[in-house]
């Protein structure tokens, strides 16, 4: 990814990147990796421009290209890893939780589902994502309180697979992951994954323009636009201190 200077998806983002995963599942690839191009930052997550003060219009495509990129994402039939060089909060974590391994840089960075922080909710099948990953309660605990989890943490808890000592690291480790299904038919593999995470798969499916409601009616609360607001406030003040 490359999208300085955070490597937030907005919706043209959104677009490019539905249009290279559909071109990659053209081919026939034994896995996929993950990365970021910026230093100390996998992703920040969605561009919270998209839905401070939004267009009605836009913001329900926005919300279902988010939902396009993560049924493409979950369903891919290789191997798919994050090579998770920086921060990831919020559907930057997402965007790793949709792999199947993941790596992290050894460094200052936070990885979790912070949306509570902002006022907003995981949907349901954010969350199914991060209860598959790791255990139901501390799912819970994780998302009510916002936390961001440090690289330790992170292991400790199961967010992450192992700690790399740097992002090329981080890549040979996710390369390594790959390997393992050198000698397992594709097919198999591929069925046994997409049964593993049928539960975000289908709530995605079969719930699309429920979860577009929702999420609109979630982000059009005039309380919520509040919080995004002072949010918003607070990112742009950082650089003043
Ligand atoms: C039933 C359900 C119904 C409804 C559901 C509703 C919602 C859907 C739920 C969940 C989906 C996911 C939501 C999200 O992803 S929301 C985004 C959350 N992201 C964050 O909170 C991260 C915010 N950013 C940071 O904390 C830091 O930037 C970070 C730690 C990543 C990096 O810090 P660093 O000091 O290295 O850089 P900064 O100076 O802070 O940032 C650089 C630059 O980038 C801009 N920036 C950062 N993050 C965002 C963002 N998410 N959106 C837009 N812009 C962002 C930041 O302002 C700086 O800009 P500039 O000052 O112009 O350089």
């Amino acid at each position: 990814m490359q999208r300085p200077p955070a490597n937030t998806f907005n919706l043209e983002y959104l677009h490019e990147i539905t249009n290279s995963l559909d071109e990659i599942s053209k081919q026939k690839l034994k896995g996929v990796i993950l990365t970021s191009a910026i230093p100390n930052i996998f992703s920040a997550g969605l561009d919270i421009k998209e839905f401070y003060k939004p267009d009605l219009q836009r913001l329900e495509n926005f919300w279902s290209s988010v939902q396009d990129v993560f049924i493409k994402l979950l369903d891919l039939d290789f191997a798919t890893a994050a090579a998770i060089n920086g921060h990831a909060p919020a559907a930057g974590c997402v965007l790793s939780l949709s792999c199947e391994y993941r790596a992290m840089v050894n460094g200052n960075y936070k990885i979790g589902l912070n949306e509570a922080a902002l006022g907003i909710i995981t949907t349901p099948w954010i969350q199914a994502m991060m209860y598959q990953v790791i255990p139901m309660k501390h799912t819970e605990t994780a998302l009510t309180t916002a936390k961001l989890f440090d690289v330790d943490e992170a292991l400790q808890i199961g967010l992450i697979d192992e700690i790399a000592s740097n992002k090329e690291d981080a890549i040979n480790r996710c390369k390594q992951y790959i390997r393992k299904f050198d000698k397992i038919p594709l097919h198999a593999r591929a069925l046994t994954k997409q049964r593993m995470r049928q539960t975000p798969i289908k709530i995605l499916r079969e719930q699309r323009d429920e979860d577009i409601r929702m999420f609109v009616d979630v982000v059009m609360n005039p309380s919520v636009q509040d919080n995004l607001k002072d949010y918003v406030e607070k990112l742009k003040n950082k650089k003043k201190k």
